[in-house]
């Protein structure tokens, strides 16, 4: 295989095509399942997949410039569903395409398009009950591939459990999806089903990573204290604008660091947590990389990014002064941040969540907000999207110090932006088709498959 060299850790990815070996398979289950886990794994890097900076040029993405978004194409004239798919012998095999129309890769669609009868249905069907009333009767015949390029967080149809997943035909070969994450799919029962789950994560790292740094950055210099002072009294036309820029232009530098020399604590080291350590470490931002995974990283991989394994969480969060959360979702949905594990931190530490919402026991981050034992946090995202925790948000506004003394605008929040860019749909779209093209048509393994093993355990190999 010959590897990209643009990004030094491409060298140490040499896991054979869509191979599960002991280390992809452990990554792997712990996502997709248990409810004994000890920790939830990095997100797992694909295997066979070669990292890079523009990784998905490997899949012949025709655009990874600004101007896709000017070269928007109408809506892709596919097949919609007719009534007599389900009874005629058709002459592709059938793809569901469910979600949003193609927009940036036409020339991928156009091939899908040849290989495949595409099915787009119509917004009706794309809702859960209409979906299930349409697998019922059978209307999109034996399809072979479920082809889902939303962007989104994967419930616009509620979760992909057993109630949607037993109506699907056993022609399904593949479900690829856009989304690193996808804790809205029981990739368990997809893979008992013999179903390959395709994610699109690996679209999405430079993404994540990128948004992390500004995160990190945000807490080490309270971005949110010096934006809201900068323009909050201006907005509620207050007198006292002049004094809260000054105020905030002398007492932020007091609780201002540089992130150099200091060390961050990654939780999950997969492609992403890979990619902040590339970006935060040396020669960069000077900070020192420590990690935690399931799984230790090869010695190559850590040595190449100058980062020390934690063999265990709260040895991890002792010593950092920022934790980043960059692990897919608990299988059970549990929090691993808890009130029992922010106890492990110094006074001070920094937090960072880039992953998933329900790994955080958000009331107990905001006692530890308020209790100082966490000094700044930033969240991309949250237990209950789209809502947003009330008292954290409380954290985010406010110019004035609390009554422990406690300096404003501690928190930065977004709306689950982290790994959304126009080069993300761009990927997201470009591999889901690659992922369904590979299985389906030509008879090989996926790309970016993340449940082989329950289809192996399935078949007893
Ligand atoms: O959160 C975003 C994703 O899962 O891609």
């Amino acid at each position: 295989m010959n590897l990209p060299s643009s990004f030094p850790l491409v060298k140490h990815q040499k896991l054979g095509c869509g191979a599960v070996n002991e280390r992809s398979r452990h990554l792997v289950s712990t996502m997709a399942e248990p409810t004994n886990t000890p920790m939830p794994a990095s997100t797992p890097v694909p295997a066979s997949t070669p990292r890079s900076s523009s990784p998905l040029q490997q899949y012949s993405i025709p655009s990874l410039t600004p101007n896709a978004t000017t070269a928007t194409i109408p809506l892709w004239p596919s097949t919609t569903s007719s009534p007599d798919t389900a009874t005629r012998k058709p002459q592709r095999p059938i793809v569901l395409h469910i979600g949003d129309p193609i927009k940036y890769n036409p020339d991928t669609y156009a091939e899908f398009n040849a290989a495949f009868e595409v099915i787009r249905p119509p917004t009706p069907e794309r809702e859960r009950n209409e979906l299930i009333r349409a697998l019922k009767e059978e209307r999109w015949g034996h399809f072979s591939a479920i082809f889902r390029p939303f962007w989104g967080t994967g419930g616009e149809m509620g979760r992909w459990d057993a109630e949607l997943i037993d109506l699907l035909p056993s022609s399904v070969k593949v479900f690829a999806s856009a989304g690193a994450g996808f804790d809205w799919a029981d990739t368990k029962l997809l893979g008992e089903r013999g179903i390959i789950y395709c994610n699109s994560g690996l679209a999405a790292a430079e993404a994540v990573a990128d948004f992390s740094v500004a995160m990190i950055i945000s807490t080490f210099r309270h971005l949110p204290w010096c934006m809201n002072a900068a323009t909050f009294p201006y907005l509620m036309s207050s007198s006292d604008a002049r004094s809260t820029f000054r105020e905030c232009h002398a007492r932020a530098t007091a609780a201002s660091h540089n992130p150099r020399g200091h060390t961050l604590g990654l939780i999950g080291f997969g492609n992403i947590g890979q990619q902040i350590a590339a970006k935060m470490g040396n020669p960069a931002f000077g900070m020192k990389i420590a990690y935690y995974d399931v799984v230790r990283k090869p010695a190559a991989v850590e040595s190449e990014l100058r980062a020390t394994f934690y063999e265990k969480l709260e040895g991890l969060m002792k010593v950092s002064d920022c934790v980043v959360l960059c692990t897919p979702a608990s299988a059970d949905g549990r929090p691993i941040i808890t009130a029992e594990r922010l106890g492990y931190l110094r006074p001070g530490t920094r937090f960072v969540n880039i992953a998933r919402g329900s790994l955080v026991d958000e009331e107990a981050l905001a006692d530890a907000l308020d209790s100082g034992v966490v000094g700044a946090a930033a969240l991309d995202v949250h237990m209950d999207e789209p809502s947003v925790n009330e008292r954290l948000v409380r954290m985010v506004t406010g110019l004035g110090f609390d009554d422990r003394g406690q300096h404003p605008g501690r928190v930065m929040l977004t709306c689950h932006n982290a790994g959304g860019t126009v080069e993300t749909h761009v990927g997201f779209e470009e591999l889901s088709m690659r992922n369904i093209l590979r299985v389906v048509r030509d008879g090989g393994e996926a790309v970016t498959p993340v449940n082989l093993h329950w289809l192996r355990e399935k078949k007893g190999v």
